[in-house]
């Protein structure tokens, strides 16, 4: 057992690496180098890495690559994704050049409004609170006016705030439920910003409002937050075209679609598939979300919550087929930022945005809608066609063969052997095994 270490957070970042190194590391003599080499030479970049969070020892690369001939709103992107996932970036190229053909992805915004809530707890008469509130509303938006003055010159700001009873759910339990438009930002400081606002300029008039009793008069904030869950801030992503177009791996285009559509009803009935089918979805949009410098925690916590809406964890994308027509559609909630963040700050974010034409937020989430719906696709077609193994084994390939340490030599004798045999770990090892012998 180790003991804790006082002031960690004070120590350099060699200082920082030698501790680790005494301590967890000890009998791995490379660990240090290992660390180390991933340094950038360039002191500036380092620097700027190591300052986006705290205890920074190293940075940890993901490959950063690209999609292209993707069709949205009859534009053509090349979108940018960053993901360890071998055949994440292929299945996203491939969906892409196969819509591109039959019409694009239609995307649309359908609202681009965000939630904060001020929780509090009011332990008095209830009946006083909604005058209390119309009383403090118009001092509440006005202490505010200093932060949202700019947003509002750029269309967005306070959009509505309501004060609302949870005591049902919680004795006590009050909140005041905050909307906000934060244009081309994701907003959370923003929202965040006002909300602390709100709280301290509601608790201060609550001290002095004349109707309530001394004990009334003491209210607790317990926490002023944005939430994640964005129900009105969504997209919609679509696909379509004639079922004939969709024949495939001696499939007729009409069993295609009738086959696709029962694999997004079983989806949409069974949680454990839903989960997997979603996260074939994440596959796509965690990649942009990423490259773009985006939170894909906020955006992950805010997609889940959203497929379990109506009480059941389910499919977020839905297919039909009527009069001849194949439809595959999505609709998701996203809170993206084209502005703030990381988004202008990490030199390959700020590439990425300029590969995409340099888009506002909302031009940012139907590009990223779409980038999962075509991964849902393109999974999904796998799985009722070749099953997933054979192209996303095919991809894996090279990692496997780096696992076995293959040489340059062996890599292409074994890539050009695997483009007609299935590849799996064991039929690598072996026939690695048999080149070597
Ligand atoms: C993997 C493919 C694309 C192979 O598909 P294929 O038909 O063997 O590919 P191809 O060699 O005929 O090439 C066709 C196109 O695919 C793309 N492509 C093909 N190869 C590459 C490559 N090396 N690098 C970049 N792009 C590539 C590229 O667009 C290419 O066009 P081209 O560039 O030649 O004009 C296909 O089998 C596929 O889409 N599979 C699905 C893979 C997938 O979904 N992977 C995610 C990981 S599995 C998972 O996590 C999710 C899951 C599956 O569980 C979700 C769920 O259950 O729903
Ligand atoms: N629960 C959560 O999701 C939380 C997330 N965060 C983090 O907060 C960050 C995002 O917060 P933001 O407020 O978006 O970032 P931010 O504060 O870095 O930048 C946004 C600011 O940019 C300015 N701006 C300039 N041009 C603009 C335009 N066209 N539209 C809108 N604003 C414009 C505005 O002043 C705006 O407030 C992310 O890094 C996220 O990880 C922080 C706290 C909680």
């Amino acid at each position: 057992m180790t003991d804790p270490i006082p002031g960690f957070s004070k120590l350099t970042k060699e200082e920082k690496i030698e501790w680790l190194s005494n301590t967890y590391l000890a009998n791995n003599p490379e660990a240090k180098n290992i660390l180390q080499q991933y340094w950038n030479p360039n002191a500036n970049l380092q620097q700027l890495h190591e300052e986006f969070t705290e205890n920074t020892l190293s940075n940890y690369y993901l490959p950063f690559g690209l999609a292209p001939n993707f069709l949205i709103n009859n534009e053509l992107y090349a979108i940018p994704m960053a993901t360890e996932e071998s055949s994440v970036i292929a299945a996203a190229s491939k969906a892409a050049k196969f819509w591109g053909k039959r019409g694009g992805f239609k995307a649309e915004v359908l609202g681009t409004q965000k939630i904060g809530q001020v929780h509090f707890m009011y332990q008095g008469d209830k009946s006083k609170l909604p005058d209390f509130f119309l009383h403090v509303k118009p001092r509440l938006l006005e202490t505010v006016a200093p932060l949202t003055k700019n947003m509002e010159k750029r269309g967005g700001g306070v959009i509505n705030l309501e004060l609302r009873d949870k005591t049902t759910l919680l004795g006590d339990y009050f909140q005041l439920h905050c909307t906000f438009e934060t244009k081309d930002s994701m907003g959370a400081n923003f929202i965040n910003s006002c909300l602390e606002r709100f709280a301290e300029t509601f608790k201060a008039e609550a001290a002095v409002y004349e109707n309530f009793s001394a004990s009334e008069k003491d209210i607790e904030i317990v926490m002023s937050i944005l939430s994640n869950y964005v129900p009105d801030c969504i997209v919609r992503a679509e696909v379509s075209c004639d079922v004939k177009e969709l024949a495939d791996h001696e499939m007729s285009g009409e069993d295609f679609a009738a086959k696709f559509v029962r694999a997004l009803k079983i989806a949409e009935a069974e949680p454990y598939r839903a989960v997997t089918h979603n996260k074939g979805i994440m596959n796509g949009i965690d990649a942009v979300v990423l490259s773009t410098g985006n939170d894909f925690r906020a955006v992950e916590a805010g997609i889940h919550a959203y497929a379990s809406k109506d009480g059941k964890y389910t499919s977020l994308s839905h297919a039909d087929v009527r009069n001849g027509k194949f439809r595959f559609w999505m609709e998701i909630p996203l809170a993206l930022g084209t502005v703030g963040g990381l988004t202008g700050l990490h030199p390959l974010s700020r590439i990425a945005l300029e590969i995409l034409q340099k888009p506002s937020a909302p031009d940012l989430m139907k590009i990223v809608a779409a980038a999962g719906l075509a991964q849902n696709f393109a999974a999904v077609r796998s799985l009722i066609t070749t099953g997933i193994q054979q192209g996303h084994m095919k991809m894996h390939l090279m990692n496997i063969l780096n696992q076995l340490n293959a040489t340059p030599q062996e890599k292409e004798v074994l890539v050009k052997h695997f483009k007609v045999h299935n590849v799996s770990h064991s039929a690598v090892e072996e026939q690695l095994e048999k080149l070597r012998s």
